[in-house]
């Protein structure tokens, strides 16, 4: 299958990687001098370092050129670029299927990626998002990774998750592509959370209740929003969640660790040079539960860390004095 894959950071580059040995790809960044510094060492050393391109894998910084004549476009930019991204692929003269990769909700308007692909794309063009506990670097060494591929075509869903599996990236399908962006999104904010609370040294047993009753919160906004429980509890949800939550490798996770030092957040992303998608994401989570009226205490105290000043140890304090109700009301 001819494959070009739109953002070349640490997943779009892990993917290109990944699918180049059995696919025809091209992976495409909007920066030739990347591209070209790409082309000269074999490797993406700012954003995947130590990890050698197949000889196979095409590059290109044209994006006309990378989205000619393809099957299939992986969409691998952050959630801030997706709408942009879109508008190119858009413009192409006939239907061509559309993955997106990324996870977050969308700055200011509170979307999920499928909405905004919605916004954006033509009807014709089949449609699907790729989601599940996946560090790139681990991809990109081709450690086996389990993911869940969600299209409300169910068919579409199964025929691509088909076409791209492999046995070191096992891809499931799903029709549930509320639930696959939600758990994606929600558990990035949690991450945060888990960075915090380890950052602190509060101990295996604060994080394990940590995790257990954030995803009671992404379980409830998830379901608030369509979303099936199942999917939630499932590679996309609580796996993804265990992955972030746990693995020094996620991005959203270091941002709490380094919170929980006191440094201010513009310095630790500033250090990080790779997007925390829960930063952004808390904000839009935070609204979305106010609108829709979902108790989620958790992400709450990740919004106010991040956006209204307050101390590590004093959201902690805070969660730490709530009165506990019953466990699953
Ligand atoms: N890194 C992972 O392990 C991983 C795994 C699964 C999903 N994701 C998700 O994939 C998305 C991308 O993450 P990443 O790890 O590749 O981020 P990254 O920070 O490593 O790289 C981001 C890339 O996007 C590019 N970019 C930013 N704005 C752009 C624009 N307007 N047009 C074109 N390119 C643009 C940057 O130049 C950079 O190459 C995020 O939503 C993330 O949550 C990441
Ligand atoms: O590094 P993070 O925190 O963006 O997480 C990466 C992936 O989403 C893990 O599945």
């Amino acid at each position: 299958m001819k494959v070009a894959i739109l953002g070349s950071g640490a997943w779009g580059t892990a993917l290109a990687v990944s699918f180049a040995p059995r696919h025809q790809v091209t992976l495409w960044a909007r920066d030739t001098r990347q591209i070209e510094a790409m082309r000269g060492s074999r490797r993406n050393q700012r954003y995947l370092p130590g990890i050698d391109l197949p000889v196979e894998l095409k590059l290109s910084a044209d994006l006309d050129e990378a989205l000619t004549g393809v099957e299939l476009v992986l969409v691998a930019v952050p959630v801030a670029a997706l709408r942009s991204t879109l508008r190119q692929i858009a413009r192409l003269p006939s239907p061509v299927a559309v993955i997106w990769v990324c996870k977050g909700f969308e700055s200011e308007t509170s979307q999920l990626p499928h909405q905004i692909v919605t916004d954006i794309l033509p009807p014709s063009f089949p449609r699907g998002v790729l989601s599940g506990p996946s560090f790139a670097q681990e991809v990109a060494r081709h450690l086996p990774t389990a993911l869940t591929l969600a299209s409300s075509d169910g068919e579409f869903a199964q025929h691509t998750a088909k076409n791209l599996h492999h046995s070191r990236l096992r891809i499931y399908s799903s029709t549930d592509v509320v639930g696959v962006e939600i758990g994606g999104a929600v558990k990035n904010v949690l991450a945060i959370a888990a960075g915090i609370c380890d950052g602190m040294q509060m101990g295996f047993n604060a994080r394990a209740a940590m995790l257990t009753r954030g995803l009671a919160e992404m379980t409830r906004l998830g379901l608030q929003m369509g979303g099936r429980a199942e999917t939630l509890g499932g590679l996309s949800g609580v796996g993804d969640l265990i992955l972030t939550c746990t693995g020094d490798l996620s991005r959203n996770r270091q941002v709490g660790m380094l919170l929980a030092q006191h440094k201010s957040l513009s310095n630790i992303l500033n250090e990080l040079g790779h997007v925390a998608e829960g930063v952004y994401t808390a904000r839009e989570v935070h609204l979305t539960a106010q609108r829709l009226g979902v108790d989620m205490p958790i992400c709450e105290a990740v919004y106010r860390v991040l956006y209204e000043n307050l101390a590590a140890d004093k959201a902690v304090e805070a969660l730490l004095s709530r009165q506990p109700g019953n466990e699953f009301d």
